[in-house]
């Protein structure tokens, strides 16, 4: 490929085909501002035989986001999703991908706080378990707190969306191991690495599949509407075979517990961290819910209705910063014709159809002039005057985006206001009832050769103990 008149500079790399792609799996963001700093805040860079152009500059973010006609995100989430979960592309499927699309209003809105009410049922459920030690009432325990929050929020989402499965605990536990196993090597499927050379990450797709054979959901109790709705878009295409159904259930498997985990990880961690952070939001909670000096047992009920959770500001903002801290999502659109892209008054460039057109929003999430000292945590910078903050600037001038851990415009997640209401409720649980407490560590770092995938996960993990307050054990 040659550059031509009115396009962004182009950086091939030294390597021929991979380009900078090894520098980019290493550390994308380091990569990204030094080309940034080279060559402008827009330019097309050869990754693994893929030209992707990205836009640096956050204030033209909503140019991009706007250009939705001529800029598409299924276009590549066709390509890229059937190739790592195992389905045909859906527009091989007329109007399948439409009413998929509009099935996603079951996971918020006025859906919102059933999906929520189970949740938290759930969740009370599971952590009851967990908290039971064989020790006896009040014992520590220990454990370490990705793989702590990996086992909760994977069983929790599972039993929240799917409904109560006839599996036992151990299945689960096998169950969660091959989705551990599976994500570990989700970043080679995404570089359309072929299953077929990752033998054993194949086997481990055809089991998980597996697991959602239609014949087996019909058997589960209390599936969730928005996966009972996606089951009936599925049958009304007969060509489409009972293994197929199953992976597009377990696509949705990996949305909503991928990114759910690690962001579940990193809010409790850098909470754990923060003492003024922890009792500031331990007593909002013990504010909004009336509780004042209570523990809570686990043989008590409690309720969170919704309104309860929009009021937890001080929890909102510590959540907002750990997610700003962790993120590391791509937003890829694809041209859809030869076009002109004007990204603010003065620039444009020219964009050819079949162009890769990326946003990297880490690089703003990691920005001193947007936020102040960007590495360090600090719970309340999402508030101001006790109220959440809208207004962050970056050249003095007010960005339209600042905080981008879902997305945007077209490929925005869908599930975004159901996963800040889990991670809510999981601090909300944590907190009243148990005392919780990392064990010294050295300082974490974030894995990222994840990055572009979401939430990164860190490179180890870290040891906490833990045990119920007021356990009363049952008969
Ligand atoms: C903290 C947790 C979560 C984060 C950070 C997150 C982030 C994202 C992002 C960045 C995307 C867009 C992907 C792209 O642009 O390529 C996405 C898509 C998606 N997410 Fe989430 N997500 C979270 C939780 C959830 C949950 C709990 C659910 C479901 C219950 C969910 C369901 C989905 C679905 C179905 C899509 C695909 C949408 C489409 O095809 O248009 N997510 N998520």
């Amino acid at each position: 490929r040659r550059r031509r008149e009115g396009e962004p500079p182009l950086i091939k790399g030294y390597l021929p085909f991979l380009g900078h792609a090894f520098e980019f799996g290493q550390d994308a963001l380091k990569l990204l501002t030094k080309l940034q700093n080279k060559h402008g805040d827009v330019f097309t860079v050869l990754l693994a035989g893929k030209y992707i152009t990205f836009v640096m500059d956050p204030h033209m973010y909503p140019a991009v986001v706007k250009h939705g006609r001529q800029l598409d995100f299924h276009e590549f989430s066709d390509q890229m999703a059937p190739a790592s979960f195992g389905y045909p592309p859906m527009r091989k499927f007329s109007g399948m991908g439409e009413q998929v699309q509009r099935s996603f209003r079951l996971l918020h809105g006025d859906h919102l706080p059933a999906l929520s009410k189970t949740m938290l049922r759930n969740l009370l459920q599971v952590m009851k378990h967990h908290f039971r030690s064989d020790q006896g009432p009040g014992a520590w325990q220990e454990s370490g707190l990705y793989e702590f929050c990996h086992r909760i929020m994977f069983e929790v989402s599972l039993v929240t969306i799917y409904g109560h499965q006839i599996d036992t605990r151990e299945d689960l536990e096998h169950l969660r191991d091959k989705f551990e196993k599976f994500d570990s090597m989700f970043p080679l499927l995404v570089a359309r690495v072929p299953i077929w050379l990752l033998r054993k990450t194949q086997t481990v797709r055809k089991e998980l599949i597996s697991h959602f054979h239609p014949q087996r959901m019909a058997k589960w109790d209390n599936p969730s509407e928005f996966i009972k709705h996606r089951s009936e878009i599925l049958h009304q295409y007969n060509t489409l075979g009972d293994l197929e159904h199953a992976a597009h259930h377990f696509a949705v498997l990996w949305a909503s517990v991928g990114n759910t985990i690690p962001a579940a990880f990193w809010v409790v961690y850098y909470l754990l961290s923060s003492p003024e952070a922890l009792s500031t939001v331990r007593s909002e909670i013990k504010a909004v819910l009336g509780l004042e000096d209570k523990q809570l047992s686990f043989s008590e009920d409690f309720t969170l209705t919704h309104e309860q959770l929009e009021k937890l500001t001080y929890m909102e903002s510590a959540l907002n910063e750990s997610l700003r801290l962790s993120t590391a999502s791509m937003n890829i659109r694809v041209a859809l014709e030869d076009f002109s892209l004007r990204l603010d008054a003065k620039k444009s460039f020219n964009m050819r159809k079949g162009d890769t057109i990326a946003l990297y929003p880490q690089s703003m999430h990691m920005d001193p002039d947007i936020y102040p000292e960007p590495e360090v945590y600090k719970f309340d910078r999402f508030l101001e005057d006790g109220k959440p903050r809208m207004e962050f600037l970056k050249n003095n001038k007010r960005l339209h985006y600042y905080l981008m851990p879902f997305g945007s415009g077209s490929s925005m997640c869908p599930g975004r206001f159901f996963a800040l209401a889990e991670l809510k409720q999981l601090l909300c649980v944590l907190l009243l009832y148990s005392e919780i407490e990392l064990l010294p560590h050295a300082p974490l770092k974030l894995d990222m050769s994840r990055s572009g995938l979401g939430i990164l996960p860190p490179t180890k993990d870290v040891q906490m103990r833990f045990r119920a307050c007021n356990f009363e054990p049952e008969e």
